[in-house]
Parts: structure tokens; C-alpha cells; sequence
């Protein structure tokens, strides 16, 4: 009994140190601390002279005597202290001190691991003596300050004297280049200014601290030069207006606050009359009801699919690392000047263009009513919903009008009003009131900078947020691809699959860092994407050895969509590992330091494979092309690997079954025939659109019509010089080596009957293990010394192991399962 008793003591003084309170509260006192010495050296610049005289004669016996009085701002303790490190030790650079508390402070508060810690105390210190020699050495006779300190004057007084005061200035330069060498490690190869860059930016970096020290295997990063000052001469659409944010903030959401432009009175009236609710009986004259809810936003934010990622099988044990939370890595610590564009690079949105004046909103109205009564079609109520580039009329039928019926009239009513695209929706979903939606006579642009600006798209905390553009209501619609988890565009040429394509990377580019998603590059008309060349070192991926990092030619297409069905499949590998469903939880172990990158982990960046136009691929290779993107599409979401397919071929031939079946959201554009929109959106309504950016967004049913934002080439190519122009990874970010059937064969003229019946055991046990001994093979597999060696022959011949190497086991060559259940596949073939 007494025994548990002790027990329970010690576990209960166990538990009280481990409490995390202790070293928080620890934390706080250092902060305290550091506050105190702060404003007691602060004060001592003010004080220094008066004090002196009482604080030394009292010395420590200041703090007990009550008749001494000091102007020391924080008292008899301030002033003893301050004394004690300015004038007896380090001087000014005690300041330096004071900062060290404060990072230990903030350290222990949350808990962050230590060690960085002692590398910072280290290093501070030696800056500290350093530069109090040095300004006791150069300031030390011009002023009574104890500028650096007692221990400053020893050092210099000693070492003038040694060295001689030329030989002390050697001294310091020499310390300095040391440093620089060893710690800041500045690379001497650049021009003068980088290094004076790379300099400076050690210093800031120093002094910024993050504490997130970088990963081992980080790499580093070559000079080049500094992230460009903003581009403040960058072109305006129309009105030259004034640069709407602080510099330095470029293109961080967070705190760019734009000035609200001046508004027009075309722009009042309308955002009044998008405010009203008017509902009148239909024979009044103003029977129009204007209403707040954009009827046809079913998508909406809704068109973000509930996130049911398909999971993998997580049952394999967790190998979970570094459970003692330490400070969490930050994937762009890497590239930690990286900035992101601002908005100043793209132009500013037309304004007091888009008038739609009262008088076409009854026009319509009144010839939408009087076309339905010429049918027999009553009516009870009209609204309308004024969007960027149509107007929606909801229309309320009477009591017994059959909708088919409206339906039917869709072309008559079309050409009462004369007018293209007008667009019926009968009945708007879940409404149960029917929609003709007909064309502004002035369409409203709509600028990729306002939908990049706006509310939605700056607070949206998506993993791939897209600003696709305005919907009816003009409420600008931010998708998640990540999602969505593919997207397909189609539409005829020249009615803006370029420009949307270019706005889906311009929302990409604006939002993430470098380290967070990379783009793979397709682009068979090869002059659509390849200004994206310039984002090589930051945001692009392709394969080892490819010259131009956008990928052209069909056959490196081949290569690299398997390329990315290798990585996939990679991917699966690592999560299964770290028992994690989907990339999000990988990443999040990962961030936490769950994962242990000495096992092969890492973090793990979003990849967007584009592809602009991949009608020519199909015809060319077909099943080739269509099959790795069909598995990718049905496999990769929880990988975090996502499909923007594009084609301006909108036919059954081009848009498969397959690929439709795994592409559940679509963009069409506008489209020549009816047959073209079903073949997209399973639907008719993209024949129906104006062209110019105008198109539906369809996902899984749901269909929204939007007017995409604007972009042009040059504003593409100012946010492309911006990225392009920093500092980028000084490797790329590099997909798996593909290698094609032939290089296979190559590997050995073994045929699958030629292997060993416990040849795939044999090979699935060493790359499980990844480690490629033979002995290890004879004991787990119960096998004779030479069977065994036989079947390593035949791995090493496959390229599964590498060539023996005495008695180390041999190097295992492939990672996972999936690629040597691929490699016997085609062996299997190929016999
Ligand atoms: N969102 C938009 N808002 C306003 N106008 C647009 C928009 N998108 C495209 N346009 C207009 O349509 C023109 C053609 O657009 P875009 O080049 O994107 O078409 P496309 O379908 O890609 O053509 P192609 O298939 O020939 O490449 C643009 O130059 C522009 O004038």
C-alpha cells in the first residue's frame, strides 16, 4: 500500500514537471524580464550620468539602502542593473542581450525545442563581444559612454596593445570574413552585389529569427538577385489611379486594403437597385422585383464537393517521429524572401462602362411578358437579377402552366427579344420558378484583379482556391480545384479558354508559395503557356533532363503523365506510411514534425498538371494519352494531384467517356451547336452563352453561369517577370524518371518464364524492406543459398537491385510495390 502510495507520489512529481504550464510560465518570466531590462537600459541612455556616481559608490548594497534615490526609470533595480551591463559589460550591445531573453521567452511559451536556441545564444554572444570591441575601438574616445562596456575597453585596451590598433581593425575585419564564411556562408562567386545582397539578407534574416531552422537536406538557395521592387510604373486599364498599397505588402492579402475607386452614378443606381426588393403586382408599371439572391447560385460555394477523399488503407503501423513538439517546419523556409505578385501588376477593371439602364430591364421585361402571353402563358410575378454580362428575369408561371411548355418556347422567345443568348432555365433548381436570362446590352468586364481583390478570394482558406470569375448576382466565385478534384474546359475557339486557363494560374500564383504547389506544364500548340517558362526554378515540375520545362512534344507528354502516375503512386507509398488519408493529414504530420524525413518523408506540394489542348494528344496517341489521365483523374485527389485539361475541340472522340466520367467539373465556353455543350456539360446552354469569357461551371449537375475574369497577356507576363525575376530553388522541382517499355526490355532479355516461381515474393519482400540481401531472402523465404542468389541475378538483370556489392546487401532500386506489380504486368506482356 505505501508502496503505490510512494508511487503515485513520484508519478505525480512526474507529471508536475512535464506539465506544460512550467515552462510557459518560465516563458513569461523571461519575457517579463527582458521588458524590465528593456525600459532600464532605455532609461540608462537617459540617466547613465546622474546615476553613476550613486551606483557605484553603493554597489549592490544600492538595492537594500532606501536613502538612495536614482532617476533610473524602473528604480534603485534598474539602475544597478543597467549599470552593471552597459558600463561594466558589453555597453550598447547589451541591447543585443535584452533581444536574446525575449526570443527565450517566446521560445519557452511555446514550447519550441531548445536547441536553436543555444546556436542563437552562441551566436549572439560572439556578435555582442565583437561589436563591443568594435565600438569601444572606433567611438570608445569620442564620449564618456560606456559605448562598449567594460569588458569592450579590457579586450580593446589589451589587444591594442598586442596588436597594435591597425592590427585590431585586421583583427575585426578578420572575425567578420570568418563569419561570414562559416556561418552566414556567403557564396564569393557572385558579382559584388549579390554578395552585399546575400549579406544583407543574412542579417535581416538574423534578425527576423523565425527559429524554423531549415531542414537538413534543404537546398541551398543561389545568389540572384533581390525580389524586384514593386513595378510601380505597371500599366492602368483607363484611368491612372493611385497605388492602393503600402509597399513592401505587395500582394499579401492580409493587410492590402484597396481604396474604393470613385464610383459612378451608373454604378450607385445599380448597386441600389441590387439592393432593392421589389415585388408589384404585375400590372403596375414598375413590376420588376430585384432581388438580393442570386437564384442560379445552387453552385455557389456549394459547388465545392463535400470533402470525401477517397481514403487509402491506413491500417500499416504509424511511424510517427519527434512526438516531443518540437517547432513546426515551414515548407517555405526554403525560399523565405520569396514574395508573392502584387496587385498592382495586373490592370485595374473598367469602370462606368456597364450601365444597364432601367429602360432595358422593362424593355425585356415587358416583351419576355407580352412573348409568354401571345403562348398563353400567364404569369404572377417578375424579378430580375442584374449579373456582369446577362440579366436573369425569374419568372413566377400561374397556377397550371406547365414548364415544359415554356421550356419549348425557349427560340420563339429568343427571337421576340432579339437577342442572342438568351438562356432558359426551367425550372431554376429548387425554385420551382423558371429563368430566361438575356444579354446586357453593355456586358461588364470583369478584371482579374477585382475577383483577386476581392473579400472572397483573400480570406479564402482553400487548398487550391481558383477565382473563376462574377456569377449572375455579381458575386465573385472562388472554386477549390482541389475539390472539384479536376477540371475540364471546353469550348470553341476564341470565346476565352485561354484567358481562363490563365486566370486559373494567376489565382494560383497569387495565393501560394512556391513550396506549397507546382505546376506541370503541357502545352501541344506551344505558344499558350510558354511565358510560364520563366517560373522554372519556382513553381513549375517536369521530368530530369527536359530542356524546356513546358512539355511540347507527344511523346514527353506519354513520359510525363506516367512520370506522374509513378509520383502518384509514390505518393500513396508515403502516405501509407505515415497513416494518413489524404495529403492534407500527410502534410499536417509532416508540418508537426510527425514524420521522419530520414524515412523518406517529405512535404508534399500540391501538383496542377495543365494541359492546353489536349485534342491533338488524343488523336495522335489515344489510350496512351487517355489512360494515364483517366487514372490519375480517378486516383490522385487525395495525393494532391490535380487535372486542368483544356481542348477547343468539344467532340465525342476528343471528350471520351472515360475522361468525362472522371472529370465531374467542367468549364464550357461558348460552343458552336447544342450537340458540342451536351458533349461537355451533359446539357444543353453553352451554345447558348455570348462568347467573350461567358460560360457555365458545372459540377455534377449543378450548372452556374459565369462571366470569367479578365486577363491579358501582357498583365500575364508582368506577374510571370515579377515571380521570374526572384530568387528561385536552385533545383527544380523534379517528377520521377519515367522509363519507356523499350528502356525496360533493355534491362535484360529475361522473360516472365523465365523467372522463378518465388521470384515476385522474393522481390515484394525487398522492397518492402528496402533492403536487398540475399541472405535475408533465403531465411524469410526458406530457400537454398543458390536459388536465392538466383533470384537476386534476376532482380539486378530487371533493375530491381542493384549489382552485388560483396557482402553489404545490394541497393534496392525500386520504392515501391505498385511499380514492380507494373514491371511483372509488362513482362507478362511482352511474353
Ligand atoms: N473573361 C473575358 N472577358 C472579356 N473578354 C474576354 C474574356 N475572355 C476572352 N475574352 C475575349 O475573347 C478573346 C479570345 O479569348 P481567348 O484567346 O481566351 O480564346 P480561346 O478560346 O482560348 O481561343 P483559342 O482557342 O483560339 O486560343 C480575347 O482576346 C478577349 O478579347
Amino acid at each position: 500500500m505505501a508502496k503505490t502510495k510512494k508511487q503515485s507520489g513520484q508519478l505525480g512529481l512526474r507529471m508536475g514537471l512535464k506539465d506544460e504550464r512550467i515552462p510557459k510560465l518560465f516563458g513569461l518570466l523571461l519575457l517579463f524580464i527582458s521588458v524590465y531590462l528593456t525600459v532600464a537600459f532605455v532609461s540608462y541612455l537617459f540617466t547613465w550620468k546622474i546615476d553613476q556616481d550613486r551606483v557605484l559608490r553603493f554597489s549592490w548594497k544600492l538595492l537594500s539602502e532606501d536613502a538612495a534615490t536614482v532617476d533610473n526609470w524602473l528604480g534603485r533595480l534598474g539602475a544597478f542593473l543597467s549599470n552593471f551591463f552597459i558600463y561594466f559589460c558589453f555597453g550598447l550591445p547589451s541591447f543585443i542581450l535584452v533581444y536574446f531573453l525575449g526570443r527565450l521567452g517566446l521560445n519557452r511559451l511555446r514550447r519550441a525545442p531548445l536547441r536553436p536556441m543555444t546556436n542563437l545564444f552562441v551566436k549572439l554572444m560572439l556578435f555582442t563581444l565583437g561589436l563591443s570591441v568594435l565600438l569601444s575601438f572606433a567611438f570608445g574616445s569620442l564620449t564618456d559612454f560606456p559605448l562598449g562596456g567594460g569588458i569592450g575597453d579590457y579586450l580593446v585596451s589589451h589587444l591594442s596593445g598586442v596588436l597594435g590598433g591597425f592590427g585590431v581593425i585586421l583583427l575585426l575585419l578578420l572575425l567578420f570574413g570568418l563569419y561570414l564564411i562559416f556561418e552566414a556562408r556567403i557564396d564569393f562567386n557572385g558579382s559584388p552585389r549579390q554578395i552585399r545582397n546575400d549579406v544583407v539578407d543574412h542579417f535581416s534574416e538574423m534578425v527576423r529569427f523565425r527559429g524554423k531552422p531549415k531542414p537538413a537536406t534543404a537546398p541551398r538557395t543561389a545568389p540572384a538577385p533581390a525580389p524586384p521592387a514593386p513595378n510601380l510604373s505597371s500599366p492602368k486599364r483607363e484611368t491612372d489611379r493611385p497605388q492602393t498599397l503600402a509597399p513592401g505588402n505587395h500582394g499579401d492579402f492580409e493587410i492590402e486594403s484597396p481604396r474604393p475607386r470613385p464610383r459612378t452614378l451608373s454604378e450607385e443606381g445599380r448597386e441600389q437597385l441590387r439592393g432593392d426588393q421589389m415585388e408589384m403586382p404585375l400590372e403596375s408599371v414598375g413590376d420588376l422585383t430585384l432581388v438580393g439572391k442570386d437564384p442560379l447560385a445552387v453552385g455557389g460555394d456549394n459547388l465545392i464537393v463535400a470533402d470525401g477523399d477517397e481514403g487509402i488503407d491506413t491500417s500499416l503501423a504509424v511511424t510517427e517521429e519527434n512526438a516531443d513538439h518540437s517547432e513546426p517546419y515551414d515548407p517555405t523556409a526554403d525560399l523565405p524572401s520569396y514574395e508573392k505578385p502584387h496587385l498592382q501588376l495586373l490592370l485595374e477593371g473598367e469602370t462606368g462602362k456597364h450601365e444597364v439602364d432601367r429602360a432595358e430591364l422593362e424593355a425585356n421585361k415587358d416583351q419576355i411578358i407580352e412573348t409568354l402571353l401571345n403562348y398563353k402563358i400567364e404569369i404572377t410575378k417578375i424579378r430580375a437579377t442584374i449579373g456582369p454580362t446577362v440579366t436573369l428575369y425569374e419568372i413566377v408561371p400561374a397556377p397550371g402552366v406547365r414548364i415544359s411548355k415554356i421550356k419549348n418556347l425557349e427560340d420563339d422567345i429568343a427571337l421576340s427579344l432579339a437577342a442572342l443568348g438568351i438562356r432558359i432555365i426551367a425550372p431554376i433548381p429548387g425554385r420551382g420558378t423558371i429563368g430566361i436570362e438575356v444579354p446586357n446590352k453593355n456586358p461588364q468586364m470583369v478584371s482579374m484583379r477585382e475577383v483577386l481583390e476581392s473579400e472572397k478570394f483573400r480570406t479564402a482558406k482553400m487548398d487550391i482556391p481558383l477565382a473563376l470569375g462574377k456569377t449572375i448576382k455579381n458575386e465573385v466565385l472562388v472554386a477549390d480545384l482541389a475539390k472539384m478534384p479536376h477540371l475540364l474546359v471546353a469550348g470553341a475557339t476564341g470565346q476565352g479558354k485561354s484567358v481562363g486557363i490563365n486566370s486559373i494560374i494567376m489565382s494560383i500564383l497569387y495565393k501560394k508559395h512556391p513550396s506549397q504547389v507546382k505546376l506541370v506544364m503541357i502545352d501541344p500548340k506551344k505558344v499558350e503557356l510558354f511565358p510560364y517558362a520563366k517560373l522554372e526554378s519556382h513553381f513549375l515540375a517536369f521530368l530530369p533532363g527536359q530542356t524546356e520545362p513546358i512539355t511540347t512534344e507527344t511523346t514527353k507528354v506519354i513520359h510525363i503523365l506516367n512520370s506522374l502516375c509513378i509520383e502518384m503512386d509514390q505518393r500513396y507509398d508515403l502516405l501509407k506510411k505515415a497513416a494518413a488519408r489524404n495529403i492534407k493529414e500527410y502534410n499536417e504530420k509532416f508540418v508537426a514534425r510527425r514524420l521522419n524525413p530520414e524515412k523518406g518523408h517529405k512535404f508534399l506540394p500540391f501538383i496542377v498538371l495543365i494541359i492546353d489542348e489536349f485534342a491533338d494528344l488524343i488523336m495522335t496517341a489515344g489510350k496512351e494519352v487517355e489512360m494515364p489521365i483517366a487514372r490519375l483523374a480517378q486516383l490522385s485527389r487525395a495525393v494532391g494531384i490535380h487535372l486542368v485539361i483544356a481542348t477547343q475541340r468539344p467532340s465525342v472522340n476528343i471528350i471520351t467517356g472515360v475522361i468525362k466520367a472522371n472529370f465531374p467539373a467542367r468549364i464550357a465556353y461558348k460552343v458552336t451547336a447544342k450537340v458540342d455543350s451536351r458533349t461537355i456539360l451533359d446539357s444543353g446552354g453553352a451554345d447558348q452563352l455570348i462568347g467573350r469569357g461567358d460560360m457555365l461551371l458545372s459540377n455534377g449537375g449543378d450548372v452556374v453561369r459565369l462571366q470569367g475574369a479578365f486577363v491579358d497577356t501582357p498583365e500575364v507576363e508582368e506577374v510571370i517577370n515579377y515571380i521570374g525575376q526572384q530568387r528561385g530553388y536552385v533545383e527544380p522541382y523534379l517528377l520521377p524518371e519515367y522509363n519507356t517499355d523499350e528502356e525496360m526490355a533493355g534491362s535484360g532479355a529475361l522473360s516472365y518464364a523465365d523467372l522463378d516461381d518465388m521470384f515476385e515474393d522474393a522481390a515484394r519482400l525487398i522492397i518492402q524492406q528496402q533492403h536487398g540481401s540475399t541472405s535475408m531472402v533465403q531465411r524469410r523465404l526458406k530457400l537454398g543459398y543458390n536459388r536465392a542468389g538466383r533470384i537476386m541475378d534476376q532482380m539486378e538483370q530487371l533493375g530491381i537491385v542493384g549489382p552485388s556489392q560483396g557482402s553489404k546487401p545490394r541497393e534496392v532500386l525500386v520504392y515501391d510495390e505498385m511499380e514492380l506489380t507494373r514491371f511483372i504486368d509488362d513482362l507478362r506482356n511482352r511474353s
